[in-house]
């Protein structure tokens, strides 16, 4: 049976952008965009732009969704953001486990379960970042770093298989994120696949792959053309309409 997976293609802004500045670039985006076939598209602003984002994308194929979330579902925990709040201000998403969260934040691999669990619990589709640090990778660790911060997330998901279109998984190399540098397509694909394998075994055959860190518009086509990458998770290159557009062009050769 072949399975169809939507491409997409998620922009995550992390700590960037202004009410000043994001108008005129989701202005530029959605031109750039017009009349184009697009895979899934989708914005993760700061928690306190989702609201322009939201009133700037309503009724056009871009979705927005937040760059974090609380794992709990209300109470006293000062600072913190349901996914309850995120749905209520029309979020499509939320990522989970971001490096810079697990390395600035000390978010552990079951807290970053925890919360995914916590967003698709509110209808939202939780993206679930893996990837190994620059040390890992050089003592050839990749792939048992990612087993590792995959395990319980696949054990937490054992028991709602069938949301496996409701789930996404990207996949960014700690040392790949913004530094320009990018795994071999070749190495790109291994890691899919090892990661494709685990959730096809776990009945998650719907759940998309991202590849994630230094994606641009010179190489998206490239990377969106190995058989295991759904799409990508864009950071520097999703603050450039251009740019930005090009990649989700890239993904859209995807589509069957
Ligand atoms: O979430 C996005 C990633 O961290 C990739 O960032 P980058 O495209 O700037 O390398």
């Amino acid at each position: 049976m072949t399975v169809v997976r939507t491409p997409l293609v998620v922009g995550n802004w992390k700590m960037n952008g202004s009410f000043e500045r994001n108008q005129p670039l989701l202005e530029s985006l959605l031109s750039h965009l017009a009349q184009k076939r697009l895979p899934e598209v989708g914005v993760c602003p700061p928690f306190p732009y989702l609201a322009q984002v939201g009133a700037l994308l309503a009724e056009t194929p871009v979705r927005w969704g937040a760059q974090t979330v609380s794992e709990h579902r209300g109470g006293a925990y000062t600072g913190q953001v349901s996914a309850t709040m995120l749905k209520d201000l029309g979020c499509s998403y939320a990522i989970v486990g971001h490096s810079e969260r697990r390395q600035y934040c000390a978010e552990t691999d079951d807290a970053v379960a925890r919360q995914a669990m916590a967003v698709l619990d509110s209808g939202l589709v939780p993206i679930i970042c893996v990837g190994e640090s620059a040390a890992e990778e050089a003592a050839c660790q990749t792939l048992a770093v990612i087993d590792r911060q995959l395990a319980p997330v696949l054990l937490a998901l054992a028991g709602v298989a069938d949301e496996g279109a409701s789930v996404v998984v990207a996949y960014e190399p700690v040392w790949a994120i913004g530094t320009g540098k990018t795994p071999t397509p070749e190495g790109v694909q291994a890691v899919h696949t090892h990661i494709r394998a685990a959730l096809d075994a776990a009945g998650l055959v719907q759940t998309r792959i991202l590849y994630g860190g230094s994606v641009k518009g010179s190489n998206a086509e490239t990377l969106f053309a190995l058989p295991d990458v759904d799409g990508g998770l864009i950071g520097g290159a999703a603050l450039d309409a251009q740019d930005f557009s090009t990649i989700c062009t890239a993904a859209a050769n995807r589509l069957v």
